[in-house]
């Protein structure tokens, strides 16, 4: 138990009603699951408002409410708190509540559209290899050390991150590595915490359903910097147009890196293999497991942030060429007649584009691309064109499937897609709602030395349709399905 008091330091209170010496048990803004002496946190929501539950909470037990309006009707012996945002006031109360954490460690922010989960995940693998003690949070895991936690978000609810931060403290880990999403920024799951450096990846298109413009998306991104203090450390990618304009507010440290401008980091691609590619970073070569462009920038974020937390630069490099690639980011197999499937999380049109660049220059002769995508449902709906148009425009055969349908059709969603296809392309495509299906025929089309890029779910392990979750795990699709062919 602790004092509503302390764990509402730092929050600013526009009212307060009852005493705040009251002890709390939990810290909880889901009314369904309110327990006895817990204090209750009214967020207004995308969906609903979360005053409505005021009154079900103090029914299930809540001794303490904290909100943005004080209701109307207010039960004696019960403490009731308003304050100007109830998200930020949730963040510092879990940061309070949990012993501030993020203080006893080094914990560093990756945003950006795409390369989240491959640097922080790497990251944590290198800071690993040189024997610190360290943590995740990313959209595939929460790592305590060696310890994992699932998790359903990248960017997890302010008393999730803070929960797994303490126990990361408890664990005596030195560094976190964290992907700080434009949701989490925006629903301030992330505010009282301090960060000892950001990395800001690129910016392209994504979630304008949520953000509404670009603009609004890229500011949003932005006050991740705007946050930092002078002694932390703002390391961002300036060949991304957007590069400069995370650094335009900060107090932190400013750094950037780039493959074709001037930069603090510079790296240059030498070669490019199905393997892996030899890079050039800071005179030195190295070869890296993880291939095509975007992941010449990926390394060298991660070279970067190694050399600003202080590892040696020689170090960095030997242990970086160790590195493997994260599930579902550019996972392939070879089946008994070579051809080679290629499982990746590409979900944007950014994304899709540099797999399907990435595929072409690796090609060697006449094999054909045969890529299978989908786009996700109750997600920002004008991606669906854009990547109908890329999908068809570098590949040679195309199917449209599902990706999570969620609560959509998933005839709907592939119409859109559809709708973006140049008429020059048309008859590259196929349409099969059924992914299991889709997969059976991608492998069913193709032949030897020909290249299958199965795009959007990546590590994925589920298929959500309304509301319901089926075992689906692409990678092993693909494999069943080339071996059922006897290819
Ligand atoms: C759109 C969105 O981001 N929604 C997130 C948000 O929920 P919400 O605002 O819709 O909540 P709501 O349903 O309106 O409810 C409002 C409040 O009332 C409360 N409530 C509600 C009902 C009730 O009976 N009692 C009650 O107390 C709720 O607990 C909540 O506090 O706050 C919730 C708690 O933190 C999140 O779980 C939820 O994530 C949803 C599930 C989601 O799908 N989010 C995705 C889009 C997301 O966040 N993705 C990013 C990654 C994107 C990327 O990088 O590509 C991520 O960081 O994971
Ligand atoms: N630096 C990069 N630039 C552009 N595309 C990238 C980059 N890194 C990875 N990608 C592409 O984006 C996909 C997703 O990569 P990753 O999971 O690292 O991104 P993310 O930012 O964590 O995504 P999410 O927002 O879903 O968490 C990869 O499968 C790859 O196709
Ligand atoms: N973080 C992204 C992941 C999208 C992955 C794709 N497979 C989908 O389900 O739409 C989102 O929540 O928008
Ligand atoms: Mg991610």
């Amino acid at each position: 138990m602790k004092s509503l008091k302390d764990i509402l330091y730092g929050v600013g209170l526009t009212a307060v009603s009852g005493p705040t010496t009251v002890m709390v048990n939990n810290i909880c803004f889901d009314s369904r699951k309110v327990g006895l002496d817990d204090v209750f946190v009214a967020i207004k929501g995308t969906q609903v408002d979360g005053h409505r539950y005021i009154e079900k909470a103090v029914d299930s037990g809540a001794k303490s409410i904290v909100c943005e309006e004080l209701p109307e009707l207010m039960v004696n012996g019960v403490t009731y708190v308003e304050v100007q945002n109830g998200n930020s006031a949730l963040a510092i109360m879990a940061s309070n509540y949990y012993g501030n954490p993020s203080r006893n460690l080094k914990l560093i922010a990756v945003t950006g559209t795409n390369g989240k989960t491959t640097i922080s995940s790497l990251l944590y693998q290198l800071f690993k290899k040189a024997g610190f003690k360290v943590g995740l949070l990313s959209t595939i895991r929460i790592k305590v050390d060696d310890t994992e936690y699932p998790t359903g978000h990248t960017t997890p609810d302010a008393l999730t991150i803070n929960k797994h931060l303490a126990l990361m403290n408890e664990a005596g880990a030195e560094y976190c590595f964290m992907e700080v999403s434009s949701h989490g920024i925006h629903q301030k799951r992330t505010e009282g915490l301090v960060f000892a450096g950001a990395i800001f990846t690129n910016l392209s298109h994504d979630h304008l359903d949520y953000h509404k413009t670009f603009a609004e998306y890229r500011d949003t991104k932005k006050k991740l910097f705007d946050q930092l203090s002078q002694n932390a450390f703002a390391l961002t990618n300036i060949d991304d147009k957007n590069g400069l304009v995370m650094l335009q507010n900060t107090k932190a440290k400013k750094y950037t890196y780039a493959l074709k401008s001037y930069a603090d980091y510079r790296a240059q691609i030498l070669e490019n293999q199905f393997n892996g590619q030899l890079l050039k970073i800071d005179d030195n070569e190295l070869w890296s497991r993880l291939i095509g462009g975007f992941n010449a920038y990926n390394m060298l974020a991660i070279y970067a942030t190694a050399d600003l937390l202080g590892l040696e630069k020689l170090e960095i490099l030997r242990l970086m060429s160790e590195l493997e690639n994260v599930e579902g980011r550019f996972q392939y197999y070879i089946s008994k007649q070579k051809i080679t499937a290629i499982v990746d999380y590409a979900h944007t049109p950014d994304a899709l584009k540099n797999v399907l660049e990435t595929i072409s220059t690796l090609r060697t002769g006449n094999e054909k691309v045969i890529t299978l995508v989908g786009c996700g449902g109750d997600r920002d709906k004008s991606k669906r064109p854009v990547m109908g148009h890329i999908a068809t425009e570098f590949s040679n055969k195309v199917i449209f499937t599902s990706d999570n349908p969620r609560t959509e059709s998933p005839a709907t969603i592939i119409h859109e897609m559809e709708a973006g296809v140049e008429p020059q392309n048309a008859m590259k495509v196929l349409s099969i709602e059924n992914r299991e299906q889709a997969i059976k025929t991608a492998c069913q089309l193709a032949v030897a030395e020909d290249i299958i890029l199965v795009a959007g779910k990546g590590h994925e392990t589920y298929q959500e349709t309304n509301g319901v979750r089926i075992e689906f795990d692409d990678y092993k699709k693909v494999k069943e399905a080339l071996a059922a062919l006897g290819k």
